[in-house]
């Protein structure tokens, strides 16, 4: 698994007992598998379509630094299926992982799109 983004928890990011708010926690989830996957798809039209079970395994307090990060599960036909787990960038301790996360490309009227992609690409090679 890659950990692309670090996040620092700060007083706004603290639920009412002081640890890292859930909620938070999967806005930035949410946000990094949609632009991990407009990367991958070269599709900005992208969206999230299905998450699995979500364990919140350890909490993350303010001041902490924590890294997300993704893998590829599967290249669907119009999907991208994602795997995360956020960790403590000290400690490595994880926060959280959810199993499969199911990124979808539409086209100009919101219906899937195959995105004929089959493996990772890095950006750096399209360049060349
Ligand atoms: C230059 C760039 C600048 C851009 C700068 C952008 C900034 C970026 C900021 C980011 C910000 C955050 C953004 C987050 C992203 C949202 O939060 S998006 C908002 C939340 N999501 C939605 O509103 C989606 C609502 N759902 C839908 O519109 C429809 O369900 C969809 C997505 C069009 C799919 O329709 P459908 O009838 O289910 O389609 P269907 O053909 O059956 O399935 C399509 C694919 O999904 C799979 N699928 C369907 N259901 C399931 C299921 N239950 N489980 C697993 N897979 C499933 C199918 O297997 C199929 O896969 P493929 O065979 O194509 O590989």
């Amino acid at each position: 698994m890659r950990f692309h983004t670090r996040k620092w928890i700060k007083p706004e990011d603290l639920n009412p007992n002081g640890t890292l708010f859930g909620g938070r926690l999967l806005e930035w989830i949410d946000e990094e598998c949609a632009l991990y996957s407009i990367v991958q798809l070269e599709n900005p039209k992208t969206v999230t379509k299905y998450m699995s079970e979500i364990d919140f395994r350890s909490s993350a307090h303010q001041g902490d630094i924590i890294e997300i990060g993704i893998e590829v599960e599967k290249f669907g036909s119009a999907s991208l299926t994602l795997k995360c787990e956020v960790r403590n960038k000290m400690t490595r301790e994880t926060i959280i992982t959810v199993d499969k996360i199911v990124m979808v490309a539409l086209d100009e009227a919101g219906k899937p799109k195959p995105h004929g992609k089959t493996e990772i690409e890095f950006v750096k090679d399209r360049l060349k």
